[in-house]
């Protein structure tokens, strides 16, 4: 992706900020879209991956939904012109003013995490007059095979409805004249590599989905979620996840009744690798037990590698000077943040590198400015985007 000419119209602006390839994103939506219509499945993009207006726009051009979980993300999807009827509302602790502004703007549905909510949404609906359409987001007890801090779908994780409360969530539904059960809504985690996972979902989708027509509920969506994992290893390799293979298990496994539609709601797969954090070298630090490169970038800008242990491929982008020897050094990478979790990577093998040198840590688009910080009294995030230079 950083050829020379890139490298060079990079160097000229001030660090640190977030490069993103719109050609890239605009490839990786259009692979997303060709592979799911082909399927017939309806796609919905987590703003919460990244709701840079932006990547957004690309996002809206490319016909997919959005899948919002705070008013705000609401707010900002209909601002940038996506369809109400083509946003769904998640959360685990939605507002009872989030509740009232997404009625206001009759989205598509509430994905409701909670009996409790079911009844709020139900008094929240009545209040402006309007059915409320949900789905009921039911946790599946599916194990992720992800970070433990990203798994959501084990009976250890707060989100969604138990499945031991669905008869009562069945009751409480029959109790609610101002809610309209549409699906039912999974999703398992994020970062998900190994497809294997999304077939064990499907199992449990098609025994939920049968239990509910059972008992006299016939769903017109199966909300399957996102988690879609990219390569943090080799960016370059694989730019753009397997959408085919992806939206294939799910046209293999999910056993759909007539008339039933299949929706996701992908995030990281759709931006991240089209993101990188670029940064310089402030300091070099030779220690006796370490080498250290301190970066203008910290966990204030990407915070996953401290949040999650992360591994973010580092890639340096100067050319090392003629006549200096190429043999690699290790570095720990660091930032300037006053934590010792502050760290990009351990024992990184780069080039010599010296102060001043360009540094980009790759598939930074996804959960990378959305998830930054002020601490220390940190600047605002800057971009540069690839059609300005
Ligand atoms: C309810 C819900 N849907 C969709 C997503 C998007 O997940 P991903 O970015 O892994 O595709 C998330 C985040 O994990 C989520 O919590
Ligand atoms: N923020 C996480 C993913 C969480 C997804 C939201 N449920 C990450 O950076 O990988």
């Amino acid at each position: 992706m950083f050829n020379s000419g890139l490298i060079t119209a990079l160097s000229k602006h001030e660090t640190p900020f977030y490069y993103y390839d719109l050609d890239l994103l605009a490839q990786t939506l259009d692979a997303a879209k060709q592979a799911s219509a082909e399927l017939g499945f309806h796609v919905h993009y987590a703003l919460k991956a990244n709701f840079n207006e932006r990547l957004l726009k690309h996002v809206l051009e490319a016909g997919f939904g959005a899948d919002c979980v705070s008013g705000n993300e609401v707010k900002k999807a209909i601002d940038i012109g996506f369809d109400p009827t083509k946003i769904v509302f998640a959360g685990v602790g939605k507002s009872d003013k989030e509740i009232t502004f997404a009625l206001s703007q009759n989205i598509f549905a509430f994905n409701v995490e909670s009996i409790q909510e079911l009844h709020i949404i139900d008094q929240l609906a009545a209040n402006q007059g309007k059915k409320a359409s949900v789905a009921l987001r039911i946790n599946p007890n599916v194990d992720a095979q992800t970070h433990h801090y990203i798994t959501t779908g084990l009976d250890e994780n707060k989100f969604g409805i138990a499945h031991w409360e669905l008869a009562d969530a069945i009751e409480a539904l029959r109790s609610c004249p101002h809610i309209e059960l549409i699906g039912i809504h999974f999703h398992i985690g994020s970062q998900i590599t190994d497809l294997n996972v999304f077939k064990s979902l499907c199992v449990k989708v098609n025994e939920l989905n049968n239990w509910f027509d059972e008992r006299g509920f016939r769903l017109k969506v199966l909300n399957v979620g996102g988690g879609l994992g990219v390569d943090y290893h080799e960016p370059d390799a694989r730019p753009i996840p397997d959408f085919k293979s992806y939206f294939t298990v799910f046209s293999d496994f999910l056993e759909r009744k007539a008339g039933q539609e299949v929706h996701f709601e992908l995030g990281r797969a759709l931006v991240s690798q089209c993101g990188s954090l670029v940064s310089r070298v402030l300091y070099v630090k030779n220690g006796i037990k370490k080498n250290f490169l301190i970066l203008d970038a910290g966990m204030t800008e990407l915070m996953r590698p401290a949040l999650y242990q992360a591994y973010h491929h580092i890639q340096k982008l100067s050319p090392v000077p003629a006549g200096t020897t190429k043999d690699q050094v290790h570095y720990d990478v660091v930032g300037p943040i006053c934590e010792s979790s502050d760290c990009f990577g351990k024992e990184v093998q780069l080039a010599p590198s010296e102060r001043g040198d360009l540094i980009a840590i790759r598939t930074a688009g996804a959960y990378g400015e959305v998830m930054a910080s002020h601490y220390n009294l940190r600047n605002e995030i800057r971009y540069v985007y690839s059609d300005q230079l």
